[in-house]
């Protein structure tokens, strides 16, 4: 069941198109991953889910509700990540996840959910002395402390080094087991590979791709490439002829083929039926940011 439906939407700032006509349903239970260049309208939308932006035209809705007429209802619901100017500087850790918990009638175990994200020794920290990855990781920590059922993420982990980053997701993916709907907004290939069950490629205000991550992959020109060095002379034409084949190229004494899994099997065939063997064979496949590179034409 959809829990998220956004339909139509377009949103302008002055004569700026931001958001132009998108459409999606993020599922009850699933982490949605929206990525896209910088400036491609991803904070614009979410934002329009969580109520913060009014929209031009479209619906949105969240469990049913209007996230602007229907404000309150939104927030119980709905946690969102912060930006860093909405704390006040001098506020403590514990202070600003006890505000928040209080806010909400059944909140979580703030001082569990500080120590799951590394802040139990930063609880007397006041937010203005705690480093970038601290404060993002305050953030994650405000927007779950209401156990929401939907959490929208921007930029979850920006500024994370390799470890917390690998922990946030760990987290992220125990929220979602426990059954909260994830909206992620991202620009890490890696982690929109991981955890994300679909991602809507969001470029210039449109969507262009909305699929999981092995739908965009496999979509991507030449997702599989074979290559190998013949034991014998083999004519190029037979390889280009073999169905699924995008391309074949010659490097030094290897052979590329491009194309899909299919092609893998199809090659090897034919070199078993000509009694060639294939040396230093190698299989590749394509990853999340070769399909973004190839669906959108530019670079996160
Ligand atoms: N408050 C604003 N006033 C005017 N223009 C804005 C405003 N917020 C965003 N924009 C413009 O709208 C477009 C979409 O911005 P948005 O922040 O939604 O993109 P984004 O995909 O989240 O980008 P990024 O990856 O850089 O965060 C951009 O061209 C941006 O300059």
């Amino acid at each position: 069941m959809a829990i998220i439906e956004v339909s139509g939407l377009h949103k302008a700032y002055a004569d700026k198109k931001a958001v132009d006509g998108v459409s999606f349903d993020v599922e009850e239970g699933e982490i949605f991953g929206i990525l896209g260049p910088n400036g491609a309208g991803k904070t614009t939308t979410v934002e329009c889910v969580e109520g913060l932006r009014r929209p031009d035209g479209g619906s949105v809705r969240v469990a049913g509700y209007d996230p602007v007429a229907d404000r309150d209802s939104v927030t119980r619901i709905l946690g969102a990540q912060l930006q860093e100017s909405e704390l006040q500087p001098k506020i403590t850790v514990s202070e600003a996840l006890e505000l928040y918990a209080a806010c909400y009638p059944d909140p979580a175990d703030w001082r569990a959910l500080a120590e799951r994200l590394g802040l139990t020794d930063k609880l007397r920290t006041r937010f203005a002395k705690l480093s970038g990855g601290q404060k993002q990781r305050l953030s994650i920590a405000l927007a779950l402390v209401g156990k929401p059922d939907i959490v929208v993420l921007d930029e979850l982990t920006t500024g994370l080094d390799p470890r917390a980053r690998r922990d946030t997701w760990q987290l992220i993916q125990d929220v979602r087991d426990s059954g909260v709907t994830v909206l992620l907004v991202t620009h890490f290939m890696e982690e929109a590979q991981r955890l994300c069950d679909r991602i809507a490629l969001i470029d210039k205000g449109r969507i262009t791709a909305l699929d999981t991550p092995s739908g965009l992959i496999g979509r991507t020109a030449g997702s599989t490439e074979v290559s190998f060095a013949p034991s014998a002379p083999l004519e190029m034409q037979l390889l280009t002829d073999l169905p699924s084949v995008a391309s074949v190229t010659r490097q030094d004494d290897r052979i590329v083929v491009s194309g899909t899994d299919e092609t893998v099997h199809a090659v090897l065939s034919l070199l078993a039926g000509r009694g060639i063997t294939a040396h230093q064979l190698r299989v590749t496949e394509a990853t999340l940011d070769d399909a973004y590179l190839d669906l959108t034409g530019t670079n996160t």
